[in-house]
């Protein structure tokens, strides 16, 4: 069994360096490839009202070998659940479907700022970790300037913020702000979604000079970078490949390389202007 290490968030919890994304695992198939990856030491799910999996993710943890107390399991409150008092009962019907007592960590999945109550969200989420429905809490494609807000009006820094993160998008300056503040960087489509990113030259060349797979490599990649990557696998093989990037680095000219692949947001989602309901 591959073994994760951890990192400590701003509120002393235990935090793995890598993570399963779960985007589409759905059904008995997906229910077993979460299992495969529990059983094969995963111990980070990330799962959201919006992939209609919470049932299957409850599901995979209560089938898997693994004390619950050992996985962290991640929702997200959907667009259309934001506002103080929505954002609780959000929590509460997301634990009902998860068949859990406790969320480990729960984000805002998009900030939606034309709708403007991701603050009041955030308040019902404290209020949520008060009540102890959830642990950590966090957020998720948060810019500088909504990061500071909310901070401002409730002096809850969020434990993490998940956002597009790959070679194509390193996203510099946010990591920046997040390690002044202490924020636990989440990166979404680590691997671009399987684009022509694992072909790059520099990241065939780095898989052959370290003999690992291209994949391997980005998501060392992340390691180095301090940012926990969520790459989604169906495939066990590949949930291990993924995970056993713990054995090797990147030195910092190498890690410069890949991050020289810049270019951008590879889909629509800038938050700013990007909204899921
Ligand atoms: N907060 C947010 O707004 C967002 C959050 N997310 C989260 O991030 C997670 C990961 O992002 P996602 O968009 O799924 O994309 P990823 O970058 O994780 O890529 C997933 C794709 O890569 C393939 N793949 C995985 N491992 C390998 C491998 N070793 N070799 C070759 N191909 C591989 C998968 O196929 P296969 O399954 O067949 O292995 C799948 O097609 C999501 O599942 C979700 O949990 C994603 C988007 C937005
Ligand atoms: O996967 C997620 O968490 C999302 O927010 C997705 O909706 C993502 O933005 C997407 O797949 C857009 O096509």
């Amino acid at each position: 069994m591959i073994s994760i290490p951890t990192v400590t968030l701003n509120d002393g919890v235990s935090f793995p360096q890598i993570g399963l994304g779960t985007y589409n695992l759905r059904g008995a198939d997906g229910s077993d490839a979460i299992v495969a990856a529990l059983e094969s030491g995963y111990r980070l799910l990330d799962s959201a009202v919006n992939y209609e999996n919470e049932r299957e993710v409850g599901e995979a943890v209560r089938r898997s070998s693994v004390p619950r107390d050992e996985i962290l399991v991640t929702s997200k409150i959907p667009g259309r659940e934001h506002g103080r008092t929505e954002a609780v009962q959000s929590i509460r019907d997301s634990l009902g479907r998860l068949g859990l007592e406790r969320i480990d960590l729960h984000l805002i999945h998009w900030p939606n700022p034309s709708v403007g109550k991701y603050v009041d969200t955030w308040r019902g989420m404290i209020e949520a970790r008060e009540q102890g429905l959830v642990r950590s809490i966090g957020v998720s494609n948060f810019t500088e300037e909504m990061l500071t807000e909310l901070v401002e009006a409730t002096n809850v820094v969020p434990a993490v913020n998940q956002v597009e993160l790959h070679p194509y998008f390193p996203q510099t300056a946010l990591r920046a702000f997040h390690d002044e503040l202490g924020i636990r960087t989440e990166s979404w489509s680590p691997l671009a979604r399987r684009s022509e990113l694992l072909s790059e030259r520099v990241i065939v060349q780095l898989a052959e000079a370290h003999d690992r797979t291209p994949t391997q490599i980005v998501l060392r990649w992340h390691v180095e970078l301090g940012s926990t990557a969520i790459p989604k696998s169906a495939d066990p093989a590949r949930q291990r490949e993924n995970a056993d990037v713990f054995g090797f680095s990147l030195s910092a000219d190498e890690v410069a390389e890949i991050s020289g692949l810049e270019r951008g947001r590879l889909w629509d989602g800038d938050p700013l202007t990007h909204e899921e309901m």
